[in-house]
């Protein structure tokens, strides 16, 4: 056989969210014999959800000077985007540049860092903890922003902007992911406003401080102040602001209490833990694209926050006073430098009194913040009352319909007051109710994705950029707390193989638990395919909980394992219905891996032989000879599953010799050579070198071992 299959068939519960949820709802996760469940879980969600370290149990005090924390890191961001936009004539005049792509750069450069930035650092944050994020990409800034002031020339000056904007991204990778650390989806809403506050009115202020310093002590002074400012934040920051990402915490406490086997159990959960930090960070830069391009929620919800940022750029620019800034906004949006100075030209208001003409939009915030979040959080709360206490994101939505209401109303109410030239105010109210719109409207389309992605930096909603908004929607493979720390194993797995050197003359097969087959399926390299663990042979009709074949063709999965010996056993399928299930996948376009094998008394009775035949048999009968190119044999003695006790190379080989010859005799020589039969049962590193070397071995079903960094050497077992 040229080729081999190597199969992970992840029976860890480590990797089964339904088990982990078990353990943790039924029984501490420490009981005698629960072996798979404690794994990566020593202590029982149960008790992690009691912890008085858990961010969520921190007194208000403690919570809320953490969320305004996380709010002032995130306000720096735009803050420090825009603030430059009114000094850019005279840091062309300073430069010396005449070129106006080059003197956009400077001012854009910031935002395409600021959506990379985001990618790479949130990894970070899960592996480090995000505080420790936040406050040394935020000292990072507070230099970058020296090095901009200092610049010797434009290029300096745009390396610096590049990573002052890099390190920005820090805000918008961890602080929705803080806020979600810290409260729970219930009474998460007036925490995500104050959160939000911070991205909206930063890009406003900006431009207001920025025309103010330029004006009286001069650009270089810009980027003093900013640094200044930055350095403010840390001041406060660090001392207040606690790590609040619970894996982090979990681990540091145990490593505190000295319980170091705890803590490498713990460490399982923390993704990057085994060394494949830039595994880890590619996933995620592809994970946007993926999301994007498979998931409709993603795409739409990404489109209509990208489309409201949109209008809202645009509003601001009609306000007249920001020239450049303006008109580079104007560009994107209107592809033309059409110019509207509502404040500046209809009303005569001078330069540095235009800034006070954005408070109106400040109002409308503050007030979406106090009754949009009140609201939103009531009508999520009636909503869960009503189904049964269960709360969905798509129950955010009546209050982000009742927020887009008020946005066209504002718009008008502007638009048309300002051309009607009638009091000033009344533009200004106008822009209050935009603003009011505007906020509960921002709140609601994160709270959605909050809600479907709570441990994810999802709302990572710096205004601005659609690539950080889709990186956003990342967050939504992750679906609830409870499988966080599971997800975060499969992201580990699935690292590791994507970061491995493999043998490229092994197929590698990986079946994880079909809540994961997507997501694997959406991460794992393009030369490792996934299996199902089991379908049902119908492909419709009331058959509740159970997979079809149709199913897993359509989601993509090529693979799916039948006949394990735990479906035999446990679920009690015959022969025939593995048969009957092997028909249909085939049936449907999928490859098949066919369990075989015997107990420990079939064996010890002489039995091995008949056993597999009775079991091979009903399966030859329903099968075509030409189907057989489509399966693969894995023979698994029960008594060497999950037991450490593999069967000898010996063993192994003589009974998928006879498997071999009893093909030949049933069905036709040449299917029998070259149909695959694989080892199943206890294989690890130390043994598959062996087991590779007989002929009859044609790779493995692995288990326990497949979860483990050792499953590398196996699938390279064959290499020198
Ligand atoms: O499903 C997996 C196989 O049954 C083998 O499991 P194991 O390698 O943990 O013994």
């Amino acid at each position: 056989m040229s080729s081999k299959i190597i199969q992970l068939n992840n029976t860890d519960p480590s990797f089964d969210s339904e088990k982990v949820t078990q353990s943790s709802m039924q029984r501490p996760s420490s009981e005698p014999g629960d072996q798979h469940t404690i794994q990566s879980v020593p202590y029982s969600e149960d008790d992690w959800q009691m912890d008085p370290d858990n961010a969520r149990n921190w007194s208000a005090y403690r919570k809320w000077t953490a969320t305004t924390i996380v709010s002032l890191y995130t306000f720096l961001t735009p803050f420090a985007s825009t603030l430059m936009a009114p000094g850019l004539p005279s840091l062309n005049q300073k430069y010396n540049v005449t070129n106006p792509t080059i003197s956009a750069m400077t001012l854009s450069v910031f935002l395409l860092s600021n959506a990379i930035g985001p990618l790479v650092l949130a990894p970070f944050s899960e592996m480090y903890g995000r505080t420790w994020v936040l406050h040394v990409a935020n000292i990072l800034s507070t230099f970058f922003h020296l090095g901009c002031a200092f610049a010797p020339n434009v290029g300096t000056l745009i390396l610096f902007r590049f990573l002052a904007g890099l390190a920005g991204g820090a805000a918008p990778a961890c602080g929705a992911g803080s806020i979600s650390d810290l409260f729970s989806e219930r009474d998460r809403a007036s925490a995500m406003a104050l959160y939000s506050f911070g991205p909206l009115i930063g890009p406003i202020m900006g431009p207001i401080v920025g025309g103010f310093i330029t004006e009286t002590i001069g650009v270089k002074y810009l980027f003093i102040f900013l640094a200044g400012v930055c350095g403010l934040v840390s001041a406060v920051g660090i001392p207040l602001l606690k790590e609040t990402y619970g894996p982090v915490l979990r681990y540091r406490k145990a490593l505190k209490l000295g319980d170091v086997e705890k803590a490498a159990a713990l460490s399982r959960n923390i993704p990057g833990s085994s060394g494949e930090i830039w595994s880890v960070i590619l996933i995620n830069l592809k994970r946007p694209v993926t999301l994007l391009s498979r998931s409709f929620i993603c795409f739409i919800l990404s489109l209509y926050m990208a489309f409201m940022y949109g209008i809202t750029f645009m509003f601001f620019t009609t306000f007249g006073g920001m020239s450049i800034f303006s008109d580079v906004i104007r560009m994107l949006t209107f592809g033309s430098l059409y110019y509207l100075d509502v404040f500046g030209k209809t009303y005569g208001f001078k330069p540095s009194v235009i800034g006070l003409a954005y408070l109106g939009l400040g109002v409308g915030f503050i007030i979406a913040t106090i009754i949009g979040a009140r609201f939103s959080n009531q009508m999520y709360t009636y909503l869960a009352a009503k189904n049964d206490g269960k709360g969905k994101p798509e129950m955010r939505m009546p209050a982000l319909f009742f927020g887009s209401f008020f946005i066209p109303i504002g718009l008008l109410w502007y638009g048309w007051s300002a051309q009607a030239k009638v009091h000033w105010i009344m533009p200004i109210i106008g822009s209050g109710i935009f603003g009011f719109g505007t906020m509960t409207n921002f709140l609601d389309s994160l709270d959605v994705l909050s809600a479907l992605a709570p441990h994810r930096p999802i709302s990572d909603h710096v205004p601005f950029s659609l690539p950080i908004q889709l990186y956003l929607v990342d967050a939504f493979t992750y679906a609830a707390s409870a499988v966080a720390a599971t997800m975060a194993a499969e992201s580990a797995l699935v690292g590791g193989l994507n970061s491995a050197t493999l043998d490229p003359s092994t197929e590698v097969v990986i079946a994880p638990p079909s809540i994961y087959l997507l997501s694997v399926k959406a991460s794992v390299r393009n030369d490792i395919a996934v299996s199902a663990q089991n379908l049902y042979p119908k492909d419709s009709g009331a058959f509740t909980g159970e997979i079809s074949p149709k199913q897993l063709v359509d989601a993509g999965i090529p693979w799916v394992i039948l006949g394990h010996s735990e479906r035999r056993t446990i679920f009690g399928e015959s022969s025939e219905f593995v048969a009957q299930k092997t028909r249909a996948a085939l049936d449907s376009g999928l490859k098949v891996i066919l369990c075989i094998g015997e107990t420990l008394q079939q064996r010890e009775a002489n039995e091995t032989g008949a056993v597999n035949e009775a079991q091979l048999k009903p399966v030859i009968a329903a099968l075509k000879p030409e189907d057989w190119k489509k399966v693969v044999i894995a023979y698994e003695p029960v008594w060497a599953i999950g037991t450490g006790k593999v069967a000898t190379s010996a063993q192994a080989q003589e009974t998928q010799a006879e498997i071999r010859a009893f093909l030949s005799k049933a069905i036709s020589p040449a299917i029998a050579s070259e149909t695959r039969i694989i080892y199943g049962g206890s294989v690890t590193a130390s043994n598959c070198k062996e087991l590779a070397t007989q002929p009859d071995v044609d790779g493995f079903l692995v288990g326990g071992a497949s979860l483990k960094p050792e499953f590398v050497d196996i699938i390279n077992a064959r290499k020198a």
